[in-house]
């Protein structure tokens, strides 16, 4: 594989040093306020020292649900890349990739050349991401099969790829998990016959042991966790019990009914000091369980991977309302046959990923009060099917109908068919690989401390359908601004502007012909500062 170039930034506000890159980065906002009718805006600005740590380390991720498609699939996908395989289809071999990732498969534009033409780099180029190759995985499930019999079971990957992948994956065996047939649809019993026993604290201290185990084994640096099992049934979230993290505690102890499988997976995670992150739709990271992460400076996100229909709403619901067109119904119907599928299929359990599917245009149409009154909605409904011949292969259809010039109307009808695993999959890697990335960000507060981003991770936001915010924070689930969001968090920390898309070198005469010229790569640097780092040399 060709060697990818080193990117470095030359800049008086960036410092390297074997551990960490040094940035003092100008963060810009503009202030807006309104008195009556009169609107104020006030740019403001201010420096802001990032520090990244450039100490990968050896990083592994515990999934749950890991002998189910999306797991088996992911293992698969890692050890398919890891190995270079290739394999025989009836289009011809196919090489392995990990396309649908936008660490692994996107770029992200860096800046222009002598010649003003944009340059993009691979996102895994920017700052230093762990490789999926060096991903040391395991996991937890209810059915005991082992990952060459899952990946069989899920029917995902290629026949003659899984021949190739079988020996290694047959090694493979889920760790017993945590069952409980209040929270995941009656039609998983057959599977859940690989559990943890005991009580609900019990069951707890199995997983922190495990987790200790697969640490101590590894002999790994971090471990993050990740639930891609069963769609849960939402938990009733009762004061007393879920919102605080001594109530859950407590609660936990006390074997209380409400306390669900995945939050038991969440808290043992955050007391093993391991990334928690929920990719399914679940309220899982109830009150009590972030203040439990806060307390620990762990890192938690969710909630659902967003990877197909929920995707592709939060662009064209973008696109139709920034170009002042009103989406006034939309429909999202899809079915498919794999467990997921089966799960889904009963009431409670679907209720959870209507849910996460339906609040996805909130943020969107609230920012046009011209089309929208406060609190006006288009009409929109979720539909899931189980059709068990069409397996992984999911079949949505959607329909977009909006209000266009003096109430016309303009109807947009999308068909998609998809192996919804290998959709899902690619985020997983994302996930894993970006919060561990995000974990090492810190952000100068005084002369010699840092502080870390808030516990709940919400830069993830573009991989999922109900991104988690910190408290009182807005949801944004607009696709090009949570990408948008990452790219220049990247680029902050390495003491870059955020992409503006002005690209006025090539609008304006003057500094067209300073382009030109080479003048333009000649005007002076920012006016050294002195970086306001007290580890980084002056
Ligand atoms: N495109 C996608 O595949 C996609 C997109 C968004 C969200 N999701 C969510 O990801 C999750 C997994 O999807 P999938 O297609 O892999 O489903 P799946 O049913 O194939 O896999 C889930 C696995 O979890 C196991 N399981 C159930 N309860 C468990 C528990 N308490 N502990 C440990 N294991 C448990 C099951 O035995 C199964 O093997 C689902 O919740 C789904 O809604 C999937
Ligand atoms: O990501 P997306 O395509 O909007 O939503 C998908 C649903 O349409 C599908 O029915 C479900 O099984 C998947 O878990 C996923 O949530």
């Amino acid at each position: 594989m060709e060697k990818t170039p080193t990117l470095v930034v030359s800049s008086p506000n960036i410092k390297y040093t074997d551990e960490y890159i040094y940035s003092d980065y100008e963060y810009e906002e503009t202030l807006v306020t309104r008195n009556g009718e009169e609107i104020t805006a006030r740019p403001i600005r201010k420096t802001l020292g990032i520090r990244t740590d450039r100490r990968v380390g050896k990083v592994g991720v515990m999934l749950v649900g890991w002998g189910g498609n999306n797991g088996s699939t992911f293992t698969a996908a890692v050890l398919a890349n890891r190995h270079q395989l290739s394999w025989n289809t009836k289009n011809g071999k196919m090489d392995s990739n990990w396309w649908g990732s936008i660490t692994q498969a996107s770029t992200v534009r860096l800046g222009i050349d002598e010649k003003g033409c944009d340059v993009h780099v691979p996102m895994c180029q920017l700052l230093p991401m762990v490789h999926p190759d060096d991903l040391v995985i395991d996991g937890w499930d209810i059915s005991p099969m082992n990952l060459a019999e899952s990946m069989v079971r899920a029917k995902v990957i290629d026949y003659d790829l899984q021949q190739k992948l079988k020996k290694e994956m047959a090694s493979m065996k889920p760790r017993p998990a945590i069952y409980d047939p209040d929270f995941i649809a009656a039609n998983q019993a057959d599977r859940a016959t690989n559990l943890i026993r005991g009580t609900k604290y019990e069951q707890y201290l199995q997983v922190r042991a495990d987790i200790k185990d697969f640490r101590d084994k590894n002999k790994l640096d971090k471990i993050i966790v990740l639930w891609t099992a069963n769609t849960e049934r939402f938990c009733e979230v009762r004061e007393g019990v879920h919102d605080t993290s001594e109530n859950i505690e407590r609660a936990l102890r006390d074997n209380n009914s409400e306390i669900s499988p995945s939050t038991i997976f969440a808290l043992a995670a955050i007391d093993e000091n391991c990334i928690y992150i929920n990719g399914s739709p679940q309220n899982t990271l109830v009150g009590g369980v972030v203040e439990r992460a806060e307390m620990r400076g762990v890192f938690v996100a969710g909630d659902d991977f967003k990877s197909g229909q929920t995707k592709l709403k939060s662009v064209l619901v973008d696109f139709l309302v920034s170009a002042g067109l009103k989406p006034v119904s939309i429909v999202s119907y899809n079915h498919l046959g794999n467990n997921d599928g089966k799960n889904l299929s009963a009431p409670k359990q679907f209720r959870s990923k209507e849910i996460t599917k339906s609040n996805v245009v909130d943020d969107m149409v609230e920012s046009n009060q011209v089309l929208y009154k406060p609190g006006e909605k288009p009409d929109h409904v979720v539909v899931i099917k189980y059709v068990p011949y069409v397996g992984d292969s999911k079949r949505a259809m959607d329909e977009y109908t909006s209000e266009i010039l003096l109430h016309g109307t303009n109807t947009i009808v999308v068909h998609n068919t998809c192996e919804d695993s290998l959709l899902a999959v690619p985020l997983i890697l994302d996930l894993v690989l970006l919060a561990d990335l995000f974990s090492r960000l810190a952000f100068r507060e005084t002369d010699n401390s840092y502080v870390r981003l808030h516990c709940v991770l919400s830069p993830l936001a573009y991989l999922l359908k109900a991104p988690l915010v910190a408290s009182g924070a807005p949801v944004v689930n607009a696709l090009f601004k949570q990408r948008a969001n990452i790219d220049n968090l990247l680029r902050a920390a390495l003491a870059l502007p955020p992409n503006n898309n002005l690209g006025l070198e090539h609008k304006v005469p003057f500094l067209m012909k300073e382009l030109h010229s080479g003048a333009l790569f000649n005007s002076p640097p920012n006016k050294k500062q002195k970086l306001t780092h007290a580890n980084g040399d002056q």
